[in-house]
């Protein structure tokens, strides 16, 4: 583990890839180059003759000015003459292309970058990164290969023009499907939170200063200086504590809000499920025990991603044994629920298996009662249906009534559903209502954010009990503390790193990024 990421490097290979994206024709295709021979790439790749040398005076496009120009490349030895690698000096037009230089380090790797912008037919595309592979042949041997996995934005961070969360903020911006995605990713590429953990991590730094003056001053202790401090590291311990009582909103909002649709068999869960995939994606029949395995739907609810399971209908007595392992599973997407659709059927609000769903469900999760079969049933098994919600223990009213089969009540359904899906994320006693939208607020969007802020934490909490209120601790061993809270900190945005790290987080790019 390294204190900076910044390494002297061996002289990098220049790499390139197809940045846009690579599966069918389009009208542009976007090849980037990047690396300490991206120009003189560039220069083989504009010269209408094949020489080792091309025309040194042969004019680059301006640095980051769009220019017009035409890639030429060698007439490869299958469309000419099989028995020669190359005739001569024959090169021939591969596309007529808009060129793009960005010399470093003001490029988005940090190195030399030359972006071609050219015609998205795949010929064209393999016709490029053909001539690209064959000038690595090149008797010049210019040490140019194809990128790997995520290494223009590798090389990015190793040039400290991103730090980790940025990496990530940008991985999640690549992957985001609904707006709040989006907004959470593109603020933290931003550096959001990279701002928020390197200035904890400077105050840290600069209290270990302090402690560190006092220990070399030996006997003369400075009991100013550590009191001075005491307040300091308290308003920090609580920060980082209220950054981490977040609900998990970010982490929610990133990877999608978990909802069950559980109840009693034949409620109507799978035709719910249905009507808001808007699709047959779950079977829906008869037969009470239909579905047995968890089925999940990707919807964007409001601009935020959600997970909807349709489950095993719950029921007490069944021979079945793999309606037993559904109803297993049923459980289980119940307790990894972020909110619950409970659906009853409105006419069967008396079965033992609803008290048996409301003893199994966790306090914690927010449930929704819809009452399905609207069209089938009385206006007295309505009001017998209204009534059980007290006994659930759930608020009188919050129940919504629909009707798969007839769409009754399933635009009201939609919107009460959207409200809970972004009052779950952010109706919290900090937030505004729309916290997401309006405020550039720092929330953690991974896991691995919060193992280290939750370290820091603690570290911070020791230092503060056991030194600076207890007097437990020689001021040496608390200094520790301190250092390794800002170390964890520092793990955050990669200012201190392991390789291992880095392959992790690298792994969520694709080739061309
Ligand atoms: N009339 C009427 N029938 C409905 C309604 N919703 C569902 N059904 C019917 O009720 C039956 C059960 O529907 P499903 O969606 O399979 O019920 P489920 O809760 O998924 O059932 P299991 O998977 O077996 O637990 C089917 O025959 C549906 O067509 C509704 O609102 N009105
Ligand atoms: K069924
Ligand atoms: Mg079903």
């Amino acid at each position: 583990m390294s204190d900076s990421h910044r390494r002297t490097l061996p002289e990098q290979d220049t790499i390139f890839a197809l940045s846009s994206g690579a599966s069918q024709k389009a009208g542009v295709a976007v090849i980037r180059i990047s690396g300490p021979h991206a120009d003189v790439v560039l220069r083989h790749l504009l010269s209408a003759q094949d020489v080792s040398d091309p025309d040194p005076e042969l004019a680059l496009p301006k640095a980051r000015m769009a220019s017009l120009r035409k890639l030429f490349g060698g007439i490869s030895s299958t469309s000419v003459d099989a028995g020669a690698a190359l005739v001569g000096n024959m090169k021939e037009i591969l596309d007529q292309a808009l060129v793009l230089r960005f010399p470093g380090p003001r490029s988005f790797t940090g190195e030399d970058v030359v972006e071609l912008h050219v015609h998205g037919g795949l010929a064209v595309v393999s016709a490029v990164t053909n001539e690209l592979m064959r000038l690595r042949m090149h008797p010049l041997a210019i040490p140019l290969r194809p990128a790997e996995k995520g290494e223009f934005t590798r090389r990015a961070f190793e040039n400290d023009r991103m730090d980790l969360t940025e990496v990530e903020g940008l991985a999640d911006l690549i992957s985001a499907e609904t707006t709040e995605q989006r907004r959470l990713a593109l603020r933290q590429m931003g550096g959001n939170l990279r701002v928020l953990y390197d200035s904890w991590r400077a105050q840290i730094i600069k209290c270990m200063a302090n402690v560190e003056a006092v220990i070399d001053f030996g006997d003369d202790v400075d009991d100013d200086a550590l009191d001075a401090m005491a307040p300091l590291l308290r308003d920090l311990e609580a920060e980082l504590s209220a950054h981490v009582q977040d609900n998990r909103r970010g982490e929610i909002v990133r990877s999608g809000v978990r909802v069950a649709i559980v109840g009693a068999p034949n409620a109507g869960k799978s035709s719910l499920l249905n009507a808001l995939a808007k699709r047959p994606a779950a079977i829906v029949s008869s037969v009470a025990g239909t579905t047995r395995d968890v089925i999940e739907v990707h919807l964007d609810v409001a601009g935020v991603a959600v997970i909807l399971s349709d489950t095993a209908g719950i029921r007490e007595e069944t021979e079945d044994a793999i309606e037993q392992i559904g109803i297993e599973r049923a459980k289980q997407a119940l307790a990894d629920a972020d909110l619950v659709l409970h659906v009853v059927d409105v006419r069967q609000t008396d079965g033992a298996s609803m008290r048996a769903f409301s003893d199994t469900q966790s306090d914690s999760v927010g449930v929704v009662t819809v009452f399905n079969k609207t069209d089938l049933s009385s206006e007295e098994e309505r009001q017998v249906a209204a009534a059980t919600m007290q006994q659930l223990g759930r608020a009188k009213g919050s129940e919504l009534w629909i009707s798969c089969t007839t769409g009754a009540g399933m635009d009201a359904f939609q919107s009460a559903f959207e409200t809970r899906v972004r009052e779950l994320l952010w109706n919290n006693s900090s937030g505004t209502g729309h916290e997401c939208d309006a405020s550039p607020t720092a929330v953690i969007t991974r896991a691995r954010h919060r193992v280290h802020v939750e370290n820091a934490i603690h570290s911070l909490r020791t230092f503060i009990h056991e030194f600076l209120e207890q007097n437990n601790l020689p001021l040496d061993i608390a200094t520790e503390e301190l250092r390794h809270a800002a170390s964890e900190l520092g793990q955050i945005t990669g200012t201190i790193h392991t390789e291992d790290v880095l392959d992790i987080v690298f792994q969520d790019f694709c080739i061309g990024k």
